[in-house]
């Protein structure tokens, strides 16, 4: 124990519910705590909490002031009038949504007319496709329904309504951004784009203020507004100009900080807000962490195992080209591909090949949205920082540099979105115009080794891409 003022982040993930408790004043993270959720798309937001109380169990939480909670976004969640969850929590992740998100598009006149209203192009991961598809297959559920709130908005109120200082749902500009009704470039809700897909009316939360105190339990631990994960990345990392976050986990994300919202009608590049007042614009892979967990069981070894092999590959993995679409994609949309390898010989056959050509093809799906960022949404590339539980790999760090064609540098390993909300609920403690400068340590700058073969590589992906999914 310490006598130090603390604070914790929660970052209720896809995989898991992370929590990390903090010096309020340095950043350091003093302990530590983890639960797991179940392996599916839709999920009980009880599992949620069960694994939230995992994680928290033994006093995790004792001298903590304030906390706030990191979650992955877009999930949906209703609820009924007596705030019960009315059906399991749709994830981003799960694509049956994808018919429904096209019909938005369609309805509201475009993409260009979505990228204009919210800046975003609905996809299955949005929240209203979710919304619109539960309208058209379960009508009963959304009879029933008479709010809808995200994952991490869901965890703060049951957090706060388990510590007795419930005082009404809430959310943030930084998650709120990713639902479809709530424009960035204003901080507004557009209720005509919630009734567009839900064919009614449905309560939201509140949108709290960035380092607003959205409640406070009766021990007194305050808990401010949380976002979404990528938003509490942003502010766990600190970033500056030039900084692009590419993030290993279930998702693989490329997004930096940006001055402004911006407006891609192809729909790549998404414009979030970010947790301090700013913009954070995103592209989203549904295949990161998981590609190599099954190239891994699909060779027969551990991770560490799918490393060596694919070390002791050359570069291009011999010609074999892994287009890693294992759960289907979202950039580019194509809800409905599989993972497929491409270039397979007698001569290249080979475990060392194969495991290359997995880390190879993760990495170049991550490339595309790189170079999205940069492209379309005017954000310079100095370094790339690589995050999520996938940098942890030896195989990734060594291939990033050439396949994403940017200097990488990866921070000491942390869970940067727990950190980041951490960080809020220092901002929220103290008070004042901008989070506590808590210092980031980053391990040194490693620069492309061959960038021509990068290059190659890039190429050499973009025609499969392209002959497969003409
Ligand atoms: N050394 C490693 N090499 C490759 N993948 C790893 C390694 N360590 C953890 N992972 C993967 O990281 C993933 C979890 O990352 P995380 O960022 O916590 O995901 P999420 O936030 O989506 O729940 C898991 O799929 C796990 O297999
Ligand atoms: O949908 C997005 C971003 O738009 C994902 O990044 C989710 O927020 C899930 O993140 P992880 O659980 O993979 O970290």
């Amino acid at each position: 124990m310490t006598d130090r003022p603390l604070v914790a982040g929660v970052d209720t993930s896809t995989q898991s519910c992370k929590v990390v408790v903090c010096d309020a004043t340095t950043g350091e993270v003093v302990r530590t705590g983890r639960g797991t959720h179940p392996d599916a798309t839709e999920v009980e937001p009880a599992r949620w909490w069960d694994a939230w109380q995992a994680a928290t169990a033994g006093g995790l939480l004792d001298g903590v002031g304030a906390l706030a909670v990191g979650g992955q976004q877009h999930g949906m969640v209703l609820l009924d009038e007596r705030d019960e969850v009315v059906r399991p929590a749709l994830l981003w992740n799960d694509t049956r949504s994808a018919g429904t998100a096209r019909d938005l598009v369609d309805e509201l006149g475009g993409p260009q007319a979505w990228a204009d209203a919210v800046g975003i192009v609905p996809l299955a991961a949005i929240t209203a496709a979710k919304v619109r598809w539960v309208r058209d297959t379960e009508p009963a559920s959304m009879e029933r329904a008479t709010r809808v709130v995200l994952p991490h908005d869901w965890l703060t109120g049951r957090i706060l309504t388990d510590g007795g200082g419930f005082e009404g749902w809430t959310t943030d500009a930084g998650d709120a951004s990713g639902t479809g009704w709530f424009d960035a470039a204003t901080r507004e809700y557009r209720p005509d784009l919630l009734r567009l897909a839900a064919g009614r009316d449905l309560g939201l939360p509140r949108v709290a203020g960035p380092a607003e105190v959205v409640g406070r339990t009766r021990d007194g631990m305050a808990l401010a507004p949380g976002t979404g994960d990528n938003m509490g990345a942003a502010l766990g990392l600190g970033l500056g100009r030039g900084d692009v976050v590419v993030s290993l986990g279930t998702s693989g994300t490329a997004f930096a900080r940006h001055d402004r919202p911006t407006a891609d009608p192809s729909g790549f590049v998404q414009s979030f807000a970010d947790a301090e007042g700013g913009f954070l614009p995103l592209v989203c892979t549904l295949n990161a962490a998981r590609v190599l967990t099954s190239g891994a069981a699909m060779l027969g070894v551990d991770l560490a195992g799918l490393d060596d092999l694919a070390l002791a590959a050359d570069p291009g993995a011999g010609g074999l080209t892994l287009l890693p679409f294992l759960d289907g994609e979202r950039t580019p949309n194509l809800p409905d591909a599989t993972g497929s390898l491409h270039g397979l010989t007698r001569a290249n056959a080979t475990p060392e090949n194969l495991a290359r050509a997995v880390v190879e093809g993760m990495l170049l799906g991550l490339a595309s949205a790189v170079d999205a960022v940069r492209d379309r949404a005017g954000c310079p590339v100095e370094r790339v920082l690589l995050i999520g539980g996938a940098a942890a790999s030896r195989a990734v760090r060594t291939v990033a540099p050439d396949v994403l064609g940017a200097p990488v540098a990866v921070p000491e390993p942390g869970e940067y979105v727990a950190v980041g909300a951490a960080r809020q609920a220092a901002w929220a403690l103290a008070g004042g115009d901008a989070p506590p400068a808590w210092p980031v340590a980053v391990e040194a700058t490693v620069e492309p080794r061959e960038p021509e073969r990068g290059a190659e590589l890039r190429a050499r992906y973009a025609d499969v891409l392209r002959a497969a999914h003409p």
